[in-house]
Parts: structure tokens; C-alpha cells; sequence
């Protein structure tokens, strides 16, 4: 089989990726893969280096060292090639302000050299599939923020690529159109599509994403999937008693090891552990000898929020 043929495993691999700004170093020597048919969250602070990355990624500013292929092409060498076969949705509002909702799809697509039949039967697909329909008159312009964004992220889905860039694609949308646009995505990816993702919400990340890298000053600190970032790193449980009398709550319990008060009310306490099991048994222990009645009482895994904060904060220490 010749080198053409062979399968492609990854459709982006980046090595020792940089990027500096006179001085400043925005993205210092990363590492990455991200399989082919999947879906990559890249989280971080702000300012951390995701844009900055996703710029050189899709080839719209040149890195200044280390080396990456994006779908089997050399993205140093022949970056016009990798163009042709990537969607990007930048996080900065594009769109012309007199187009209509459904003319801004058809424009797209020609741009992108679409057959006609299949630029019609997209253009109505997509109005529908991005909740559109009602506004396909409307203006660009006398649009809300949301819908514009709706618009902007509908659009790329007029030409075909192998694989997506999404800036933060959910910024100004609603619960319930953030929530079509994951699954629009989900069903995207089953089709064969690869997708690269950055978004500050992580509840986001965990119910779409395959894979998570988090970046903080430049710097790859983590790479898993979601549910073994959180085995990896969160461990920890929160306990939250409430009981019906006031107590010095934390002084009972201030003898238990791995055991971290949180939120002290005298009626309501809230501590953190990564052996609660042990914990919550030595909590109620000490409750029951002081003669304090439990009224109520969870156990809450860590969130990827908490992680996230925990992952970035050591890394900054
Ligand atoms: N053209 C530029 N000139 C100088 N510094 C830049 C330039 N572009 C980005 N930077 C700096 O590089 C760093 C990374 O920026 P980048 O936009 O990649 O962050 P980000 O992770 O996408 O942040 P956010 O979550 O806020 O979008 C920042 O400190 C930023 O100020």
C-alpha cells in the first residue's frame, strides 16, 4: 500500500508546537493528537494559549517552531491544502450585516464551490437543524447575538470537511440551543467527522468531548478523557451534613485526618475528602457519641470544574 493510501489514525499531530510574540512565549513547545472521528476539548484559562494554537492549527498564522500535520498534510509546507479540507468558527462575529438568514447559508456554500441541488436541500437541513427557520428573512443584522452565532456556526456546515474548528462555538447561546448544537456536533462525529473544540464550559466538554487537553501559560498540563481526568485528579468527594441543632461542627470533627471543612454554618457543614467513604463513617461516628441528629445528608463527586481549577491551580504553583 502506498504511503497515500495508508489509514489515517490522527487527523491533527503537533510536535514541540510554539509560538512567540517578541518576547512573550504564547505557546510554548506542545505536544498533541487527536484521533481521527473524535472529539478534542481544549480547555484553559484566559489567555492560556487555545486561539493562539487554533490559529496554527488552521494554518491562519504561521507557527514560529515545531512541527504539524493536519490530516496527513504538512501544515508548514502546504497550508492551502489543508484549508480546503478544514471548517473554522473563530470566536470574533463575521458575517454581512444586509444577508438574510437562509442568503448567508447559500452564499456560503457557493463560496465553497457546492453543487447547487445540494446547496438547496443543506441551506433548508440546516435552517431546521440549527432552529432557524422561523427567521430565514430575517437580516443579519436585526438579528439577536444568539442567532447570529447560531448563523455563524450553521454556515460552516454548508461544505464539506474532514475536519472542524469550533472557537467557543456556545458563546451567547441559550440552554436549549447549545444543547441542539452538541448533539448537531455528536451526530456530525458519527458520520466520520473530526472535531476540535474550545469552551470555558465544562459540563460542556464532559458531555461532548472524547478527549480534554488543558492548557495553562502555553504549556500542555493534561491530556485524558474526561472520566479519567477525573479518576486522575478527582478523587476527592464533597460531604455536606445538615443537621437540626447548632454545634461546633468542626471542632467535633476536627481530629478525623484527610477531612477539610469547607462551610462551617453551625447547622449545615460541607468538608472535602478523597477517602469519604472512611470519613463520612468516622462523621457520623462523632455525631452520634455528641448526641447531634443528622437530618440530611450527600456525597457529590468532584465536577471537571473543580478538576479543571485544581489541574490549573497547581500548575501555576
Ligand atoms: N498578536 C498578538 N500579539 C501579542 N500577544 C498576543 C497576540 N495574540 C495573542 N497574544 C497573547 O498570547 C496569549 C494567548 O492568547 P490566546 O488568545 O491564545 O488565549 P486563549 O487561551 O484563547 O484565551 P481566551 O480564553 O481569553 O480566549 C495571551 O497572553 C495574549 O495576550
Amino acid at each position: 500500500m502506498g504511503r497515500k493510501e495508508s489509514i489515517l489514525l490522527y487527523s491533527i499531530e503537533i510536535n514541540s508546537l510554539s509560538k512567540s510574540y517578541g518576547d512573550f512565549i504564547a505557546v510554548d513547545g506542545i505536544d498533541l493528537k487527536v484521533e481521527k472521528g473524535k472529539i478534542f476539548g481544549f480547555l484553559g484559562p484566559n489567555g492560556a494559549g487555545k486561539t493562539t494554537t487554533m490559529k496554527m492549527l488552521t494554518t491562519l498564522i504561521p507557527p514560529s517552531g515545531g512541527k504539524m500535520n493536519i490530516l496527513g498534510i504538512d501544515g508548514i509546507k502546504s497550508p492551502l491544502e489543508i484549508r480546503k479540507k478544514i471548517g473554522v468558527v473563530l470566536q470574533q462575529p463575521s458575517y454581512e450585516p444586509t444577508l438574510s438568514v437562509e442568503k448567508s447559508l447559500e452564499k456560503y456554500g457557493m463560496m465553497w464551490n457546492v453543487e447547487k441541488k445540494i446547496r438547496k436541500n443543506r441551506v433548508e437541513e440546516l435552517l431546521i437543524s440549527f432552529d432557524l427557520a422561523d427567521i430565514r428573512k430575517k437580516k443579519n443584522d436585526d438579528l439577536s447575538i444568539g442567532q447570529r452565532r447560531r448563523v455563524q456556526v450553521a454556515r460552516e456546515f454548508m461544505h464539506d470537511m474532514e475536519l472542524l474548528f469550533l472557537d467557543e462555538p456556545t458563546v451567547g447561546l441559550d440552554p436549549s440551543a447549545r444543547r441542539g448544537l452538541l448533539d448537531f456536533i455528536k451526530g456530525k462525529v458519527k458520520d466520520g467527522l473530526t472535531i476540535f473544540f474550545t469552551t470555558h464550559i465544562l459540563e460542556e466538554a464532559e458531555y461532548l468531548c472524547d478527549d480534554i487537553a488543558i492548557i495553562n501559560k502555553g504549556k500542555i498540563i493534561a491530556v485524558d478523557t474526561p472520566a479519567d481526568l477525573k479518576n486522575k485528579f478527582g478523587r476527592e468527594k464533597t460531604i455536606k451534613i445538615h443537621v437540626s441543632e447548632q454545634k461546633d461542627m468542626s471542632s467535633l470533627l476536627s481530629g478525623i485526618p484527610d477531612c477539610t471543612v469547607e462551610h462551617d454554618s453551625g447547622t449545615v457543614l460541607t468538608v472535602r475528602s478523597s477517602q469519604s467513604e472512611q470519613v463520612l463513617q468516622e462523621i457520623l461516628k462523632i455525631l452520634a457519641s455528641n448526641h447531634v441528629p443528622v437530618e440530611d445528608l450527600s456525597v457529590v463527586p468532584t465536577s471537571l470544574e473543580e478538576i479543571f481549577l485544581s489541574v490549573v491551580k497547581n500548575s501555576n504553583a
